[in-house]
């Protein structure tokens, strides 16, 4: 399935290239059609100074490009160069509120972020203003996913506090109970979300001989999907009292926000691991430390935090039987190409009032 789709976007990639370098990039005025001084149609926001040149390549071709140079991002050199702007490659992850789009202008026709999760897009205030907005989901599908399985792996096996224990000068293999972690084989792994990055995740997972798959989500996923992975839908407290391993795959939103708190983790298996690759929110993170010191859980691997970044002083980082990583689900070289490559599209596809290769809504 995985590799089916993979195949089927790329082609869909190509495609969508074609068609894109052979349209009429003209501007749509009321009665005429209008070029800028420059000879593009369009101006384009890029607020991000690291966007791959796949996307930029993408947008030079019809649209004059301005670029926001600071990193960390200044909020003032965002909000002065989005003056006028018909289309906005959102790379970063910052506000996209009332406050920029009124920066813009009425003009402002497209918007694509370079990212899955939209979380810091104020949406109603971009629907509000009829601007399409597009994103960047499954093309970081397989990244997040092979980091997934990294992250279940080492938190179930005790990587971090192996690693401490060698710093410390504490490697006691003399002991044969020293150690011992949890098995994925025969495992139950239930999905909190079972998206496109819950299935690869899933997918990746049949390799390692699970004995079953349940999911939470609010709709059913295709009959075909749960057969290919052994996938039943369960109810919220079933998922948590019959997981040995349980992921979060979920955006954020109002309904899932804190939903992994105490009462949460009571309802979990004492020898059960936790994962997050969706949003720090999701989880509570006061609650998760308690449960995490406690041996509520047995342990957790997160690639997301709250708050993104997470200080170095966070008691979370005290802990042995938790894994941190800095938010890098999507970080590889590919994936980053065919993220700006799929949000250039969005882009473009929005100036000229084409439906958005991704749309967020
Ligand atoms: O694109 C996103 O939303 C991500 O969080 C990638 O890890």
């Amino acid at each position: 399935m995985a590799i089916k789709s993979q195949l089927l976007l790329s082609l869909l990639v190509l495609a969508l290239s074609i068609t894109c370098n052979n349209a009429s990039f003209v501007r749509r005025g009321k009665n005429h059609t209008q070029t800028m001084s420059t000879g593009k149609a369009y101006k384009v926001l890029i607020t991000h100074p690291e966007v791959p040149q796949e996307g930029i390549d993408l947008l030079k071709e019809n649209c004059e490009l301005i670029q926001v140079q600071s990193l960390p991002t200044n909020r003032a050199e965002l909000l002065q160069k989005i003056r006028g702007v018909d289309g906005v490659l959102w790379g970063g992850h910052e506000a996209l509120n009332a406050e920029v789009l009124d920066a813009a202008g009425p003009q402002l026709k497209s918007i694509s972020t370079m990212s899955a999760g939209i979380d810091y897009v104020d949406v109603p205030e971009v629907k509000k203003r009829k601007i399409p907005l597009g994103h960047t989901p499954t093309v970081l599908n397989t990244a997040v996913a092979d980091l997934a399985v990294g992250l279940l792996i080492a938190a179930g096996r005790r990587f971090h506090e192996g690693r401490r224990k060698i710093e410390t000068d504490n490697w006691e293999n003399y002991h044969l109970n020293w150690m011992l972690g949890q098995d994925i084989r025969d495992s139950i792994v239930g999905f909190y979300g079972f998206g496109g990055i819950g299935q690869a995740i899933a997918k990746r997972l049949s390799g390692f001989d699970i004995d079953q798959v349940l999911y939470t989500t609010r709709r059913r996923v295709h009959k075909e999907i749960e057969q290919e992975l052994n996938a039943k839908k369960v109810d919220f407290d079933t998922l948590l009292a019959q997981s040995d391993f349980v992921v979060i795959a979920s955006p954020l939103t109002a309904d899932t926000q804190g939903v992994f708190n105490t009462t949460a983790f009571n309802k979990m298996k004492e020898t059960a691991v936790l994962v997050n690759i969706g949003r720090g929110k999701i989880v509570n993170q006061d609650d998760l430390y308690e449960a995490l010191k406690s041996n509520k859980i047995f342990a957790a691997g997160l690639d997301v935090t709250d708050p993104e970044p997470l200080s170095a002083k966070d008691k979370l980082l005290s802990l042995d039987n938790v894994v941190v990583l800095p938010h890098i689900g999507s970080a590889t070289k590919r994936t980053r190409a065919e993220m700006a490559t799929i949000a250039a599209h969005n882009v473009l596809r929005g100036l000229v009032g084409e439906p958005m290769l991704s749309p967020a809504y």
